[in-house]
């Protein structure tokens, strides 16, 4: 589908229809993200950089969601459902969300890690009771 925009595209603006796509080259990179709020994130841990001075995440926290404070600069580590599953639900995947506001641009940086996609995960043996 994205050749036949780019091609589109090109046409539409009289350059020869490969144009775009041979910027792109033969192995453009392709990238999709599913962003849904609230979720818990799917990750081992998650580090996130916060704006500096807007709010926005959210967690649950006892059935009620509580901002999480802005801490300049703090890198905020955040356990995902793969850290969950491993600890037997010691360590917990907390929901969050993060809510937009009208008027200020906020941005938030996310790295997280996760097993291999094939890599087969569960509780540690000796964190389950009978
Ligand atoms: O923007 C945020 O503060 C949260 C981002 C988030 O939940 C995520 O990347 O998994
Ligand atoms: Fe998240």
């Amino acid at each position: 589908m994205k050749d036949l925009l780019l091609k589109a595209m090109a046409k539409s603006l009289d350059l020869e229809e490969n144009s775009f796509s041979g910027q792109f080259g033969d192995n453009p990179v392709m990238q999709v993200r599913f962003n849904f709020y609230p979720h818990s994130d799917r990750s081992g841990v998650t580090v996130l950089l916060q704006d500096e001075e807007v709010e926005g995440l959210q967690i649950v926290k006892d059935g009620a969601w509580i901002t999480v404070p802005l801490i300049p600069r703090a890198l905020l580590v955040n356990l995902g459902n793969q850290m969950q599953i491993m600890s037997n639900r010691i360590f917990k995947s907390p929901v969050h969300k993060a809510v937009t506001n009208t008027d200020k641009p906020r941005i938030s940086v996310a790295m997280s890690n996760e097993a291999e996609v094939d890599k087969e995960i569960g509780p540690m043996e000796a964190l389950i009771d009978d």
